[in-house]
């Protein structure tokens, strides 16, 4: 029995994440023929998405890590973004695209979006495996997008509960919370 069984429940297994994830790749390599693409992967909870979404890109890109970090371990965000790693080169002049795990307030990427368009890149779009529209507290476009889910805190595929259950290899939800 696997170290999360008794606290996970599944909700989007790993077939139907692939499954997605293939389609998103199709889409965005269609989109960005003929451009240089620089995936800027948020750190920690993108990770599993971001590294699986690259391979489905058949374009030459450039991998950058941003952290940042706002729940601190609980289920409800702090309100406050805090930069944890910066990317290693300028963003001036790039086309970004920028990886989430999830949009739940929507105040992440909120602070991201306008902390990397102060620094001028070419264009700027957003990726999120998950959006959860019932939290939201700022709007945020999404172009592209994996799924939506109704209001419960998801754990594996990245995401975390006090750290834990980010290598569980599906979206899951905690039984009990
Ligand atoms: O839309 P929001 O309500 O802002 O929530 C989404 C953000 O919260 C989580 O990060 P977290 O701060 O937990 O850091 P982590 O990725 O290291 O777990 C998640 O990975 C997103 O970055
Ligand atoms: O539902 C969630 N699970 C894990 N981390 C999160 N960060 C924002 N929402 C979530
Ligand atoms: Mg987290």
């Amino acid at each position: 029995m696997a170290f999360y069984e008794k606290d996970v429940g599944t909700l989007i297994d790993e077939a139907k994440l692939q499954a997605r994830i293939r389609e998103l790749g199709a889409e965005i390599t269609r989109d960005y023929q003929g451009k240089e693409l620089t995936l800027v992967c948020v750190l920690k909870g993108s990770t599993f998405f971001a590294m699986d979404l690259a391979r489905n890109i058949d374009l030459p890109l450039t991998l950058e890590f941003l952290g940042v970090s706002s729940y601190q371990g609980g289920t409800e965000t702090t309100g406050e973004v805090r930069i944890t790693t910066d990317v290693s080169k300028p963003m001036a002049g790039k086309h970004l695209l920028v990886i989430e795990d999830i949009i739940d307030t929507g105040l992440t990427m909120g602070f991201l979006l306008e902390n990397l368009r102060a620094r001028h890149p070419a264009s700027v779009k957003v990726a999120s495996l998950l959006e959860k529209p019932s939290r939201a507290r700022t709007k945020v476009d999404i172009d592209y997008k994996g799924f939506v889910i109704d209001d419960v805190f998801v754990v594996g595929y990245g995401l975390d509960y006090a750290e834990k259950y980010r290598n569980v290899p599906f979206i899951g939800v905690m039984k009990g919370k």
